[in-house]
């Protein structure tokens, strides 16, 4: 009974396989990991010592299953086996100890396989090596080398229960691989790898003989994949057929007409410098040394530097360009040190800069190297760069917006919040405020300090950023010497930029550019330089007193003649122009952009919307056209032609001609000969001017419409106006003449009323000889005291830092922190950097 029990019990059903709790674990790892977390513990609890709790396997063989190694792996001297395994895991005596166990890192079975160790075809089927090109599978990959003229026949559809194999080698190896299919008695290949990886690697591919004809060749190889594309240049390399036969290797095969062209990205260079043949023993890339691969990209530097278009004419490539009529062209100049170590500290190393100076030390011409510098710099999100100015007119001249239309704060009257609230409403206003990185500022001495605090808040709030101006980089520049903020009649006084809380931490470094270009005279430039720092000597009175005798020029121009008011000025031009003989003759300029706020954008340019002339009239050019016709030159007005006319005269005349006589023949030749070819000419008539340029000498130009755009930061025109870059010139109003560099000036000082007017004034004039001054007064050109105050404080520090006297002061004189302690001392300025640190921290 015994023994029937024992038998049942043997020969009961296999109870059925517990199904995992999946409330416990409804998604249970993938990974090995032990259900409690504890990988130490896991290692522990299936450490294979005992073969029946073994987790791979059941069978002792299973302990080994890869015994002998795996044909897969890495031959090893298997003599140093053990020791070198011992000393591998000495500096993991950590784990070791933690799974209580010294061979935690021996050697795990990895095979999947539990009879692979028992397989005779693992046993004896040959082992795997891996050559270099194994992995060059991207068939788009160009190599440097060239692939054998005859490739291997396509192989025919796999059979059924066959393997998939193409083999890539030409002679079909005559080896012993047995394409069965799988079993699991077979080990699995290593990789999915191609079964041309089993055998072992067949010599590199030899470069191939010379070709005698390039079009013999077939290249299959190129047919084969699709092709990465070289950029331009290199194509219009491959495309030079002469360099193409000169080829001096080998080394490029020419694909069929119809297909696009390929080049080797290491040979290109070779077959367009027949002086350098490409190195024969280096024509497949890992061949190639370091110092070849260096040398080839200095060749193709030096090649692609050839082409490089120039950036910079002569006079002569401009005056051909140009012809006889105005059109305005790029003018390089090259910047003084002072200046170009503000523009690295601006475009390189990111800092908030106020860079300031005298009338004439190139503010304005370092500002425009600074801003296109940017506009390169971010080209790529130009909306990143917001170029702003205090008014309509400086924004104008500059390419951008008034300070307060970026902000899209309207007058900005109300308080922070109510203006932050505008600002969110606005959606283009906000978006500006979030995108720019750099905000450009220009002529800041027109910036009221309480809307620089506003705006510096503005920032702030609105990019919820709570470093100075929301982490905006400010370039910033002006003379606070010259016109100050429009006044507020709710103010008592004036409040400048510089007086705002927020000035001394928005700024990183402040500059003084010391070098002035616009006067030439070093006594006339000192003497202008200690009037706008409110120093007026007795002999400064006398030299200006002196300058009051009237001007006379041979060439019929007179001096352009400032005033403090726009009635003045426009009072002036129109009793001179009608003093002229003749009639006039109107040119209107042409508008266009978005018709709602077209004209207020437009309305401050120094391109008048209309402007009449006479044969005559004196003019003033308003754009830089080439290096001697500048914004400033002064000319008259001495005939009016159309294009042929003018063409026809200047074929005649010349250059330097003045003879405008025979305009009107010209004319009705042109005239006459355009009804007969039934020909339609462009017959408009345009002012011909004779300029005096800024070196002296004469030129006769026809001037045509320019054109002035208010664009967004991401160049979308907002408004355009095409007109002549010309204004009458009699007189002017200091308002616009700033920023001006006139030749001949006249000014009344009896006129002048607000502080920095005749500073402005005076300071446009290049010489003393083409300045004409009435009414010298003293007390006229007195500098508004807390501006002295400001630079004072500037000067000293710089003078305290460098050690040098307060008078020469060059350069870099005030960075934030070392002019605060320098200020501290003596002046009443607040330190604001505890408070804007605890609003950064706040915000
Ligand atoms: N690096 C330079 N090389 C030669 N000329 C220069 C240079 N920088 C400026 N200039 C010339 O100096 C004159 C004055 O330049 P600019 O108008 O930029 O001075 P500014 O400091 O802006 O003057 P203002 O304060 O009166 O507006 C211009 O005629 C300009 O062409």
């Amino acid at each position: 009974m015994l023994g029937r029990a024992k038998q049942n019990y043997a020969a009961r059903p296999a109870p059925p396989p517990v199904k995992p709790d999946l409330k416990k674990d409804p998604f249970p790892s993938s990974s090995p990991s032990y259900r409690d977390g504890s990988i130490a513990d896991f290692t522990k609890k299936n450490r294979p010592t005992n073969p029946s709790t073994a987790r791979f396997g059941s069978s002792k063989a299973d302990l080994h299953p890869l015994k002998p190694r795996s044909d897969n792996a890495a031959p090893r001297p298997s003599s140093t086996n053990t020791s070198s395994v011992t000393s591998y895991v000495k500096p993991t005596q950590g784990f070791s100890s933690l799974y209580s166990q010294s061979d935690s890192f021996k050697e795990e079975p990895v095979s999947v396989s539990s009879s692979a160790a028992n397989s005779t075809t693992a046993k004896t089927a040959a082992p795997v090596y891996i050559a270099e090109d194994d992995f060059s599978d991207d068939e788009a990959l160009e190599l440097d080398y060239e692939c054998p003229a005859s490739l291997p026949v396509a192989p025919a559809e796999p059979k059924a229960g066959k393997t998939p194999c193409i083999s890539l080698l030409d002679s079909p190896p005559a080896r012993n691989f047995d394409p069965s299919p799988m079993s699991s008695s077979r080990p699995i290949p290593w990789t999915s790898s191609p079964l041309e990886h089993h055998y072992p690697p067949r010599p590199m591919a030899q470069p191939p003989p010379k070709r005698a004809s390039t079009d013999d060749v077939k290249p299959a190889v190129v047919t084969a994949a699709k092709k990465r594309k070289m950029p331009d240049g290199w194509s219009k390399s491959v495309k030079d057929e002469d360099a193409f036969q000169r080829e001096p290797t080998a080394r490029r095969t020419r694909p069929p007409k119809d297909e696009p062209e390929v080049v080797d990205l290491f040979a290109t260079h070779s077959f367009s410098s027949t002086s350098t043949p490409a190195p024969k023993s280096k024509n497949v890339p890992w061949d190639t040394t370091y110092s070849a691969m260096k040398e080839k990209k200095k060749q193709l530097k030096n090649q692609s530097k050839k082409t490089e278009v120039p950036t910079e004419y002569s006079m002569e490539d401009i005056r051909a360009a140009t012809g006889g009529h105005a059109k305005a062209t790029h003018t390089a100049m090259s910047l003084s040190a002072e200046q170009e170590h503000v523009k690295r500290l601006v475009v390189e190393e990111g800092q908030s800069v106020f860079f300031t100076g005298p009338a004439g030390t190139g503010k304005s011409v370092l500002m425009r190297a600074i801003i296109e510098a940017l506009k390169k710099k971010w080209a790529r999100d130009p909306e990143r760069v917001s170029i702003t100015a205090s008014t309509g007119l400086a924004a104008c001249n500059i390419g951008g917006m008034t300070l307060h239309s970026f902000a899209g704060i309207g007058l900005g009257k109300e308080e922070v919040p109510d203006l932050v609230r505008k600002i969110r409403r606005n959606p283009k206003a906000k978006n500006r405020w979030l995108r720019t990185k750099v905000l450009i500022v220009d002529e800041v001495s027109m910036v009221d300090g309480d809307l620089f605090d506003k705006l510096a808040n503005i920032a702030r709030t609105i990019r919820n950023n709570g470093r100075p101006w929301g982490g905006i980089q400010l370039v910033i520049t002006g003379d606070f010497f010259q016109l100050p903020p429009v006044p507020d009649r709710n103010k008592r006084d004036t409040k400048f930029a510089f007086d705002a809380a927020t000035w001394t931490t928005s700024i990183d470094h402040t500059i003084g550019l010391t070098q002035v270009f616009r006067q030439r005279d070093h006594d006339f430039a000192n003497i202008l330089n200690e009037m706008r720092m409110g120093r007026v000597s007795e002999q400064t009175v006398q030299t200006f007193r002196a300058l009051s005798r009237p001007l006379h020029f041979d060439d019929g121009l007179t001096a352009t003649e400032l005033f403090p008011t726009r009635q003045e000025v426009e009072r002036s031009n129109e009793m001179r122009l009608r003093n002229l003989p003749g009639n006039g003759v109107h040119f209107a300029a042409s508008d266009s952009g978005d018709p709602a706020i077209r004209d207020r954008l437009l309305e401050n340019m120094m391109a008048p919307k209309s402007i009449e002339l006479k044969k005559g009239a004196q003019v003033m050019c308003i754009k830089n056209m080439d290096e001697t016709l500048v914004n400033g030159s002064l000319g008259i007005v001495k005939s009016f032609m159309c294009e042929a006319a003018f063409d026809r005269y200047r074929e005649k005349e010349g250059d330097e001609g003045d003879d405008l006589g025979d305009a009107a023949l010209a004319k009705s030749k042109i005239r006459s000969f355009t009804k007969d070819l039934n020909l339609t000419k462009d017959l408009t008539e345009w002012p011909v001017v004779q300029f005096t340029c800024s070196d002296g000498s004469h030129r006769i130009m026809l001037i045509q419409q320019e054109e002035w755009k208010v664009e967004l930061p991401n160049g979308e025109v907002q408004a355009k106006r095409a007109a002549l870059p010309l204004i009458l010139a009699w007189a002017l109003s200091i308002h616009k003449a700033q920023g001006q560099t006139l030749e001949r000036v006249k000014v009344d000082l009896g006129k002048v009323f607000e502080k920095g007017q005749a500073y402005v004034a005076l300071s446009r004039a290049t010489t003393k000889e083409g300045l004409q001054v009435l009414r010298f007064d003293k007390s006229k050109v007195m500098a508004h005291p807390r501006v002295i105050q400001f630079y004072n404080q500037l000067y000293s520090a710089e003078a305290a830092v460098k050690k040098k006297p307060a008078a020469n002061t060059v350069a870099d004189f005030a960075k934030k922190g070392r002019l605060q302690s320098f200020v501290r001392k003596g002046v009443d300025v607040i330190d604001l950097d505890d408070e804007e640190e605890a609003m950064a921290a706040y915000g």
